[in-house]
């Protein structure tokens, strides 16, 4: 199957992770057009990933079979205010990766009956890790919720949700979730430090350390709640830093703070898509 034209508008951090993923998994960049506010910007995406790059948005919707929003959720409706006509002309598959824009009100701006995805994936994508949430208005064709489907697993895993407001899990889980992780390690490795290591140090050990729990999480058959007991050796040290984290009352928190993350993004909505 020939790749489709895709068009990132707004190439910004997620789009680079999803057209940067892509492309180290060969993806054809000539066949991956990007657009930023700013021509400096564009340069340099195009001298770091030998993309095709416009200012003009509607160029890109021109070229494109498949259209990526990836602009922030405030700029949304001013930006499908300036391409609905061109959209309605062309017709391609409309994926948007805002947080808290619906795909009612993406189909409102855009003038309505076109194919639209609302999908939330992550950075890690960059890596060919990412983790993605799709939901598919109803004009989408099988073969278009297959070109998304390709497109996302190329860079990782996706899940379709089969109603809209699960996606607002999906961040609350995987979109917003590698900032947890990424928090996590910044403070084992300012702890490490204290501890003696050298930052250097600290920080391999603490990646590394990441890094194999998540693989062994993913290839174990045991829970991970198996696999920390497993770590806990009775009367050890790792009990006393997951009583520490009990007292402290993490698992609380964690749920607290994906509660608000979650609830964020209702409000997102209930404040941009009027
Ligand atoms: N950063 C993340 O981890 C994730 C972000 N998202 C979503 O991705 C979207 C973008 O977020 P980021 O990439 O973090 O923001 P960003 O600020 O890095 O990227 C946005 C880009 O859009 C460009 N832009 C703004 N208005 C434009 C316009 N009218 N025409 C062309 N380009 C325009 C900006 O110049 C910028 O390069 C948001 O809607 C967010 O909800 C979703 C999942 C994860
Ligand atoms: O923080 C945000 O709003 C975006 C959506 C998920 C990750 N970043």
């Amino acid at each position: 199957m020939t790749q489709p034209t895709l068009a990132f508008i707004g190439a910004g951090n997620m789009s680079q992770a999803i057209f940067g993923g892509l492309i180290q998994q060969g993806y054809d960049a000539a066949r991956i057009w990007g657009s930023t506010r700013t021509p400096e910007k564009l340069e340099q995406l195009k001298a770091r990933y030998g993309i095709q790059t416009s200012t003009d948005n509607t160029e890109l919707v021109r070229q494109a079979d498949v259209v990526i929003l990836g602009v922030k959720p405030q700029g949304m409706q001013a930006l499908l205010k300036e391409l609905s006509e061109t959209l309605q002309q062309r017709r391609p598959l409309i994926i948007s990766v805002a947080a808290g824009i619906t795909v009612e009100a993406l189909d409102r701006w855009s003038g309505g009956g076109l194919p639209i995805i609302r999908s939330m994936p992550n950075t890690p994508s960059l890596v060919g890790t990412g983790a993605c949430g799709l939901f598919a208005n109803a004009v989408v064709t099988a073969e278009q919720r297959e070109i998304a489907s390709s497109l996302f697993a190329a860079v990782g895993i996706l899940s379709w949700v089969d109603r809209e407001a699960l996606i607002d899990a999906v961040i609350a889980v995987s979109g917003s979730g590698p900032a947890y992780y990424f928090m996590m390690m910044e403070a084992m490795i300012a702890a490490g430090e204290k501890l003696g290591l050298s930052r250097e140090s600290a920080t391999e050990l603490t990646l590394q350390t990441a890094l194999g729990a998540a693989r062994m999480a993913q290839e174990s058959d045991v829970d991970a709640g198996e696999l920390k007991r497993r770590v806990m050796s009775p009367g050890g040290t790792t009990e006393q830093a997951i009583r520490t984290f009990e007292q402290g009352g993490l698992p609380q928190l964690v749920e607290s703070a994906m509660g608000r993350c979650h609830a964020r993004a209702a409000e997102m909505a209930a404040e941009l898509t009027k």
